[in-house]
């Protein structure tokens, strides 16, 4: 947030003047404080009585307050419940309360005659007014508030995905808690703590009310502050000044962090460079494209719609080898097993799956198609979509909580736990389910090390790079014996670099991996490359589930059509050919039935560009004039991007009026023989058998 140097005269005056309004109390504390017999005064043996049970009653409260405060807190910021308002606002109650006032309430309900004061000492025997138990419940009436406020804020600032991650590791819900979410708290937790201990230490109008004024039973240091202004008002200044210094020392170590919200350790995009990567993966990776998916013609798309790896492909020979230490990469028998995945999810999503053991499905689709919600109904941990049944392995876990499905789930930042360091964080998962630390930690290592960053394994997430926090992650994920694998876009935070050594690095490891595996990405190379089969969803249900090739030949929709870097368009199958919506009629080999809804699909290899328009050749072709929009470099090639339509000069053409976009990739050789700029007129053609034709 940008300041600004100088503030205007008439908001700086008052300003001024606020402070000073401040100041000048506790100015006069300093100064008229008996500074000559300040340590006999606060030796005193009544002094000392009265801070021993201040101290005593603070500490009490405090307790209380974190006994109560805690889950409360918890419960506010993690769950929606009818009436959490009015709770938050009760809270904040005693905040804004008169002391006196909070005294009379508390009087009311745990006086001898209040509403529970009586069962208390019936059945009980416990008398809460006028007793040091007393002063410690209207300690803790008072300053719960701060604890609780305080935290509550704090939580909402840890992203329940560190939670979720936990529960998906294998731990319950309360085993989360104590091991993920109150370490992750703590700087706010202490902060709050502090807060609340600071408030009840200097408490005084509800103590007075509902404990009274009894030395050595409830007259704290306030109290005796009140006490001694009447015949001793020196005496009444040191012990202020006293208050005053374990308030301001409180303030001076909180610094506002009180008010402030969970550091979160998300990798930074693009954190991972070759140098941090370098000797994790064994060297320099190939650089790949990603094609951005989106409109046809983005650069690097073509690259995607290369011949499609097999499923879980071996490492190309050209990948940098990774360093393993018991002579390859995981096999089956290491996991927990060979699981199929058979799973009906309904609501806002709805999929049906049956794959095979051993398979990666990539789950592609534009933004809000579904994808990411797909994979939380399969954890179990939305309300807006289900799956039922989930079978896997044959075993229905539809009816078991999220943290015993044996779902492993890594999410887009991987979401390490910062508080634990990489080795930590990998055998959290073991841990969870019983493993002891000694076998956890040393499988643990097993596992960096497979993953190439054992070297690390001492390290907290804040000092690894992307790269190497996706590595850790994905660690963590598979040495938790999960059957099932949900990798929520595993790479989109990495640079390209980074992103070719970790797709390397994954696709070495889902080889060895014997359950069934989803990878949410947008990244073509990534679907293609990773793996055995891709399911495209969009508005929550799959158009297309299928192996990579297929989809690459006959992509169902055009968005996925131009996710792997080919033209497509959308029409009704006509007259030998397809008719587009502006009217232009495309000629293909292999017609569909007239009338049926079709996508043509043509890779740009197949566009060619000519300065006239071309002549007819010996086979049927399709040829339209247009206007070039956009030249890019793909490699060693040029990818042009023209605007087709009725030509300017009318002078035909199989195009009708509407214009639609071609792309074309072309050599640098060939663009320059034909003059290609943007700009420039040209006419594009197209064989009728580069055509594809797909019934929608
Ligand atoms: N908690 C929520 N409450 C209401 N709607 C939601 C919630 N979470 C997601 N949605 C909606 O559900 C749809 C699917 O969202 P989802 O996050 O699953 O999409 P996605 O395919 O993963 O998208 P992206 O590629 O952008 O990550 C979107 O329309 C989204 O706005």
């Amino acid at each position: 947030m940008s300041r600004v140097r100088r503030a205007p005269a008439a908001l700086l005056l008052p300003a001024a003047a606020a402070v000073a309004f401040l100041l000048v109390p506790l100015a006069g504390v300093l100064v008229r404080a008996p500074w000559p017999d300040l340590a006999a005064r606060l030796t005193d043996p009544a002094v000392t009585r009265a801070l021993s049970l201040s101290l005593l009653v603070s500490g009490w409260a405090l307790l209380l307050s974190l006994l109560l405060g805690v889950p409360l807190a918890w419960v506010l910021a993690r769950t929606e419940f009818p009436g959490r308002a009015v709770v938050r606002s009760l809270v904040l109650l005693p905040m804004v309360l008169p002391p006196t006032v909070a005294g009379v309430a508390l009087l009311s309900g745990f006086g001898r005659r209040g509403l529970l004061g009586g069962v208390l000492e019936d059945r009980f025997g416990v008398t809460l007014p006028f007793s040091t138990a007393g002063a410690v419940v209207a300690a803790a009436f008072v300053s719960l508030p701060f604890l609780v406020i305080s935290l509550e804020g704090t939580l909402a600032g840890l992203h329940p995905r560190y939670e979720e991650t936990a529960g998906s590791l294998g731990a319950s819900p309360l085993r989360v808690f104590r091991t993920v979410t109150l370490p992750m708290v703590a700087p706010g937790l202490a902060a709050g703590a502090a807060l609340c201990w600071a408030r009840a230490l200097g408490e005084f109008g509800a103590t007075i009310t509902f404990a009274g004024n009894l030395p050595g039973r409830t007259q704290t240091l306030p109290l005796q502050v009140y006490l001694l202004l009447q015949d001793d008002p020196e005496g009444a200044t040191a012990v202020s000044l006293l208050l005053l210094a374990v308030a301001l020392a409180v303030l001076v170590a909180l610094r506002g962090r009180w008010a402030g919200a969970v550091r979160d350790a998300r990798p930074r995009p693009g954190a991972g460079t070759p140098a941090d990567d370098a000797g994790t993966a064994g060297g320099a990776g190939t650089p790949e494209g990603t094609g951005t998916p989106g409109g046809a013609g983005t650069p690097g798309a073509a690259e995607a719609a290369a011949p499609p790896a097999a499923p879980r492909a071996a490492a190309p020979p050209s990948a940098p080898p990774l360093t393993l230490p018991s002579g390859g990469p995981a096999g089956p028998e290491e996991h927990a097993g060979a699981a199929s995945l058979r799973a009906e999810v309904t609501g806002s999503t709805e999929v049906s799956l049956d794959v095979g053991a051993g398979t990666t499905v990539a789950v592609v689709g534009p933004n809000g198609a579904g994808k990411t919600t797909l994979l939380r109904a399969l954890l179990g941990i939305t309300g807006r979509a289900a799956a039922r049944p989930l079978l896997i392995g044959g075993r229905d876990v539809s009816a078991l909580p999220p943290h015993r499905r044996g779902i492993a789930w890594v999410p887009q930042d991987g979401a390490l736990f910062t508080h634990l360091t990489a080795l930590a964080n990998t055998a959290y998962g073991l841990r969870a389910q019983g493993v002891p630390r000694a076998r956890a930690h040393r499988e643990a290592q097993e596992w960096l090390d497979r993953l190439g960053v054992g070297r690390l394994a001492g390290r907290r997430p804040a000092a690894l790079s992307g790269g190497q926090a996706q590595r850790v992650a994905l660690a963590r994920a598979l040495a938790a014996r999960p059957r099932l694998l949900l990798l929520d876009e595993p790479l989109a935070a990495l640079d390209q670099t980074a992103r070719a050594h970790v797709r390397h690095a994954l696709r070495e490891h889902l080889a060895g991996f014997g359950g069934v595996c989803l990878v949410v990405t947008h990244d073509p190379v990534e679907a293609l490359s990773l793996a055995g089969r891709i399911l495209v969803l969009e508005e929550g249900r799959a158009v297309q589930e299928a192996a990579p090739a297929k989809i690459a030949r006959h992509p169902r929709s055009p968005w996925v059509a131009r996710m792997l870097g080919r033209n497509a368009w959308t029409g009704t199958a006509a007259d030998g050919g397809v008719a587009l919506p502006g009217g232009t009629r495309l000629v293909a080999a292999e017609p569909l039935p007239a009338g049926s809804p079709a996508l043509a699909v043509v890779a740009p290899e197949a566009v060619a560009l000519h300065r006239g328009r071309p002549a007819a050749g010996s086979s049927p072709r399709n040829t339209w004039p247009g206007t070039v929009r956009e030249v890019t470099a793909l490699g060693s090639r040029l990818r042009v991007l023209l605007t087709a339509g009725a030509p300017e000069d009318g002078s035909g053409g199989s195009g009708g009026s509407g214009g639609f976009d071609v792309i074309a990739e072309i050599t640098p050789a060939s663009a320059a023989e034909l003059g290609v700029a943007e700009g420039a007129r040209m006419w594009a053609s197209v064989k009728a058998t580069e055509v594809t034709l797909v019934a929608l």
